[in-house]
């Protein structure tokens, strides 16, 4: 049973795999508390896509899309687009759920953000997207100094379009640390592929402080994300294997669900 009346007007920035995902699970009857209006891209063909596939809106900007007044704008397009929307969204009047979390590394940009929900009275939402257990990290980081790292193994071939890519980790025999360094820099060598280095650092020791390893190993098929906090009393590790990045578009889900809940996580 839900907690409101009103269905939540429900839109969505970048249409894509993982937007896709979402629209997809509105449409097979898992939000039922919302109504998908509108939809926004960069290109207006994904849009109009993902628009005639699931009966919503396909907006041609940001201002069409929040004159439809949303109550939820899932954002599954970029950092990029996480700095191009956020505080429009919110001065709009809705909620923002995010995908694109490495925009948050910008610590004047979160800043803002913060100021600007709190001013409009609005919430950012970061999904636990190809990692979790933010419940127990940040629990831990409360509790006494901690420690913080991210290891992440990946194929070679996700590496590909980066700096750290070389022909050569495609056949090495061994696993190969392409990166070790904290989330702020990882984001800024990896834009769009470390999203979970800064949302593990946001719940646990900040991005400064937070250890990131990126490791290449061949043949490997999907991500291995390993969070590791140590604390006076505590030792957590939360390892998250998923095969492809499927997950995060889900986490989103989870996340709609579980703000409408009456029994919440
Ligand atoms: N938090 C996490 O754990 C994870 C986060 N992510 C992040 O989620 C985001 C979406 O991933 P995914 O769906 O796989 O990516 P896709 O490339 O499949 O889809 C992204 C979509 O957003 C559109 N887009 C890009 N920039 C903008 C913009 N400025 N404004 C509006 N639309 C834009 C794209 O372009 P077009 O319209 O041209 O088609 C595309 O349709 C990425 O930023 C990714 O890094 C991904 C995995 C895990
Ligand atoms: O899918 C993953 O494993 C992680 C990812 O892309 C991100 O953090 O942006």
């Amino acid at each position: 049973m839900s907690l409101q009346r009103r269905k939540l007007k429900l839109a969505i920035v970048g249409c894509g795999f993982l937007g896709r995902i979402v629209a997809e699970a509105w449409k097979n009857g898992l939000l039922p508390e919302y109504e998908l209006v509108a939809c926004l891209s960069r290109n207006p063909e994904s849009a109009r896509s993902l628009a005639d596939s699931y009966k919503c809106k396909a907006c041609a900007d940001l201002g069409e899309l929040l004159e439809l007044a949303p109550d939820y704008v899932v954002e599954a397009a970029s950092p990029g687009a996480v700095k191009e929307i956020a505080e429009a969204v919110l001065s709009a009047g809705a909620n923002l759920v995010l995908l694109s979390i490495g925009a948050l590394a910008d610590a004047s940009f979160l800043a803002r953000i913060e100021a600007c929900a709190r001013a409009n009275g609005r919430r950012v939402h970061l999904a636990s997207g190809a990692i979790g257990g933010f419940d127990v990290l940040r629990t831990a980081a409360l509790m006494s100094a901690i420690e913080a790292s991210i290891t992440t193994e990946k194929g070679p071939n996700s590496l590909r379009n980066t700096a750290v890519f070389s022909e050569d980790l495609l056949d090495a025999s061994d696993k190969r640390e392409v990166f070790s360094g904290n989330a702020r820099d990882a984001i800024a060598l990896f834009p769009t592929k470390v999203n979970v280095a800064v949302a593990t650092a946001l719940a646990t020791a900040g991005a400064d402080a937070t250890r990131v390893s990126i490791n290449s190993v061949a043949g490997f098929k999907g991500d291995d994300h390993r969070i590791e906090v140590r604390g006076e009393e505590v030792h957590v590790v939360v390892d998250i294997y998923s095969r492809t990045s499927a997950i995060a578009g889900w986490s989103v889900v989870a996340l709609l669900q579980n703000l409408v809940s009456p029994i919440a996580f």
